[in-house]
């Protein structure tokens, strides 16, 4: 039976830096899981590489077909975005071992869909002030940055991950992402562990 690697952290801890390295690791073999959004597409993103981009309307008609395994909703500075993780046929289990970017609560939800056993968190972390200066670097180099999202996100997600959230989690194992690198070995010989 296959693993599924929840990747998670608050934003601009690398994740999706530490997941496009994962995803081609040939010793990993692993099969990435795209995840769904309504938000706005940024301008270094392509469609169905860190995300699907689809319209409202459109998961809308995913929630009627009961395909929706979560489903968040944040109300940004720019409007309203949904995430959610579809049962769209990309997950079966014997076919391999998963990866994808998620959150606290999306990962309870594929714990409870996938059996608690298969589900693996991998937590990114760093320190408050270089995850800040990480998140303004990359805000420059959009055509529009928008600086009241960051600080939005970057109040929510301490507490979405707060001590307490983890610790209810069980999230114990935190990997700190200094040198991308050597996170990235340290994350690679635990997931060898599994599979
Ligand atoms: N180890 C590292 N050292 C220096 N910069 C890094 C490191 N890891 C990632 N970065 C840079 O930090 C920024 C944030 O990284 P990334 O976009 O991978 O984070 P994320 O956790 O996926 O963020 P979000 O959840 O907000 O999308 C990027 O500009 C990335 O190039």
């Amino acid at each position: 039976m296959g693993k599924i690697f929840v990747l998670m952290g608050k934003s601009s801890t690398g994740k999706d830096s530490i997941f496009k390295v994962l995803k081609e690791d040939s010793d990993l073999n692993l099969i990435p899981i795209i995840t769904t959004t309504t938000r706005p597409i940024r301008n270094d993103e392509t469609d169905g590489d860190q995300y699907f981009f689809i319209k409202y309307e459109k998961l809308i008609e995913y929630e009627s077909k009961g395909k929706i395994i979560e489903k968040r909703k944040y109300d940004t500075t720019q409007g309203t975005w949904y995430y959610a993780t579809i049962d769209d046929g990309q997950i079966d289990l014997s076919l391999g071992n998963y990866v994808l970017i998620s959150t606290l609560e999306a990962y309870k939800k594929i714990q409870s869909y996938f059996g608690s056993e298969n589900v693996i968190p991998i937590y990114i972390d760093i320190k408050d002030d270089i995850r800040l200066e990480r998140a303004i670097i990359r805000e420059r180099q959009e055509t529009n940055p928008n600086y009241n999202e960051l600080c939005r996100r970057f109040l929510a997600d301490n507490v979405d991950f707060s001590i307490e959230n983890l610790k209810d989690n069980n999230i114990i194992r935190h990997y700190r992402n200094y040198s991308l690198n050597e996170t990235i070995t340290e994350i690679k010989k635990d997931m060898l562990s599994f599979i």
